[in-house]
């Protein structure tokens, strides 16, 4: 499933009207109508009073539309249709006109003193402007977006907050803080950066209908990892595999202190399918991986933390880097690991700390390695972003340059691929921000990589039954309650919901 843009999305309502073939004003009314469908669910009881904000696009006409069918519902409706000087959109006024027979109260807000005192109680919905804001909301747009934001009211948005721009970041700008958001169709860009969580609120995405021919003409670099796309990455395991079938792995992991990292990435290398694992440790940890860890073979370098490691060229996967703790030798550990891997190699946590602090370390990546930074460590290998969708584009840059795929993680884990591609990943939930996490992320990926699958197939199967594994967990152990292992725990779940 692709993300698509302001400009795609406008597009698709136009193929949609051209190919299925339907009016305008029929496809407004769709949308209209699952807007509806979803406010009556929400809020049963018919002496719930809706005031509807609308603009004179066709996101004003939607609010106009659902005006209509919340009033012929019995519901108490009031409109307040903000003045811009114009007639508004050719669907805007049909659906004006279609409003005026119906119970609904109409109002125009043409100046400052125009903006109505608000009820508690009442929901506001919001149809000032959708997915054609062009510029930051200003004059008296701006005075009603502050006005309603400032009532404390419910407020449920339609399509998108208005305010906030589809494409690019709306830091500092004046934007509706909804509760809910009820968008069409598909994900947007906005709503898939942390910096927007505070207006978007809940998100529904509904279905409209939009002609299933378009994406396959058209697609888009940005693309929504679910189950259906990691469904044609796994394979399932062949009748009469050994263990050599499903290659060897090797994870690089641990210091004093810091076992329990490697032992997670080691049993979440296990858990998702590699034939064979040896861990590289340091002394210290020998016992406690050997009992934690009985299936994985283990060499030991260095005391206190990993010193060297040798003999990796055998190895179908290498992923390094978690609970190493920041020593002088890892430098030189990482250029050995580089000049032996011939494979995949995946890099984590401290492994890029080492390489933030010796940059000329990124030139001598080896091409197609995966890296696996939360934001803060992105923002110390490249630098700072101004927003979100900067980081991302970032992300992409850097991918490009560097031929490697950048695992940026969050809430929609970013999956960006030396060839332009932009993965967001859809699984997942706040239980999962919990120390440990991304040690079990960097083993699924290592564990996937030592099978054969591609780098980016790696990467992509391996966020989303990450995700989906902590999915799985919270709704058995709660979000609270969620700890790193649990994920573990759950992969097997994760794999059973792809591989039937
Ligand atoms: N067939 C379709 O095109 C469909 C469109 N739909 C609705 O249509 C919306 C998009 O409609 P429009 O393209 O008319 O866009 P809007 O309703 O967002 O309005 C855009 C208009 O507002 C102006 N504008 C942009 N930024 C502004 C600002 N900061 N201050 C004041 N005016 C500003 C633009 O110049 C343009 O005239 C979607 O969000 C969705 O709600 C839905 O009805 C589904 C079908
Ligand atoms: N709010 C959230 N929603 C979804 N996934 C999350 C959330 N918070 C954390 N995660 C996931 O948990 C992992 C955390 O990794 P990381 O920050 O490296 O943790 P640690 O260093 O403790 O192992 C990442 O894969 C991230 O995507
Ligand atoms: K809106």
């Amino acid at each position: 499933m692709y993300i698509y843009s302001a400009t795609d999305i406008r597009a698709w309502d136009e193929y949609t009207i051209l190919h299925e073939p339907i009016t305008s004003i029929d496809l407004m009314e769709r949308a209209s109508q699952a807007c509806a469908e979803w406010l009556q669910q929400y809020q049963q009881q018919t002496t719930t009073g809706f005031v509807i904000f609308c603009g004179k696009g066709n996101n004003g006409g939607d609010g106009l539309a659902i005006a209509r069918l919340l009033a012929e519902s019995d519901h108490p409706v009031t409109v307040y249709i903000l003045e811009f000087g114009h007639k508004g959109t050719e669907d805007f006024q049909t659906n004006l006109a279609r409003l005026h027979g119906s119970k609904a109260v109409i109002k125009f807000i043409p100046a400052e003193e125009n903006i109505p005192a608000l009820t508690a109680g009442d929901i506001i919905i919001d149809a000032l402007l959708g997915s054609g804001l062009n510029r930051p909301l200003e004059g008296l747009t701006a005075k009603v977006v502050k006005h309603i934001n400032q009532s404390g009211l419910e407020v449920i948005a339609i399509d998108i907050p208005s305010g906030l721009m589809v494409d690019s970041s709306s830091i500092g700008n004046t934007v509706i803080t909804a509760q809910h958001t009820l968008s069409f169709q598909c994900y947007k860009p906005a709503f898939l950066v942390a910096e927007n969580e505070s207006f978007v609120g809940h998100l529904h995405i509904l279905d409209i209908g939009l002609h299933p021919n378009f994406p396959l003409e058209h697609p888009a670099a940005n693309r929504w990892i679910n189950q259906a796309l990691v469904q044609s990455i796994i394979k399932p395991r062949n009748k009469f595999a050994h263990k050599g079938t499903y290659g060897h792995a090797a994870i690089i992991a641990g210091s004093q202190g810091m076992m329990g990292a490697a032992t997670l990435s080691a049993k979440a290398c296990l858990r998702s399918g590699a034939g064979k694992l040896t861990t590289h440790i340091p002394a210290v940890g020998y016992t406690i991986m050997q009992i934690a860890v009985p299936e994985a073979m283990t060499y030991t370098a260095g005391k206190e933390y990993i010193e060297l490691a040798v003999d990796l060229g055998k190895y179908d996967a290498i992923g390094a880097g978690p609970g190493w703790a920041q020593h002088d030798t890892h430098k030189a550990l990482l250029e050995s690991i580089f000049q032996q891997t011939t494979k995949a190699l995946i890099l984590d946590a401290d492994a890029l700390n080492t390489m933030a602090q010796h940059q000329q370390l990124l030139e001598r990546l080896p091409r197609h390695t995966i890296i696996t930074p939360h934001p803060k460590e992105f923002e110390r290998l490249f630098g700072k972003s101004a927003n979100d969708f900067d980081r991302i584009q970032l992300a992409l840059k850097k991918a490009a340059h560097f031929k490697i795929i950048i695992v940026l993680k969050g809430r929609y884990t970013l999956v960006a691929t030396p060839d332009g591609l932009a993965y967001f990943n859809s699984t997942g939930n706040p239980g999962m921000a919990t120390g440990g996490s991304g040690d079990v992320l960097t083993g699924i990926i290592t564990g996937l990589a030592a099978q054969g699958y591609t780098p980016s197939e790696a990467a992509i199967a391996g966020v989303f039954l990450h995700g989906l594994a902590g999915d799985l967990a919270a709704a058995y152990t709660s979000q609270e309650s969620l700890i790193a292992s649990d994920l573990v725990e759950y992969l097997g779940d994760a794999f059973h919901q792809l591989v039937l």
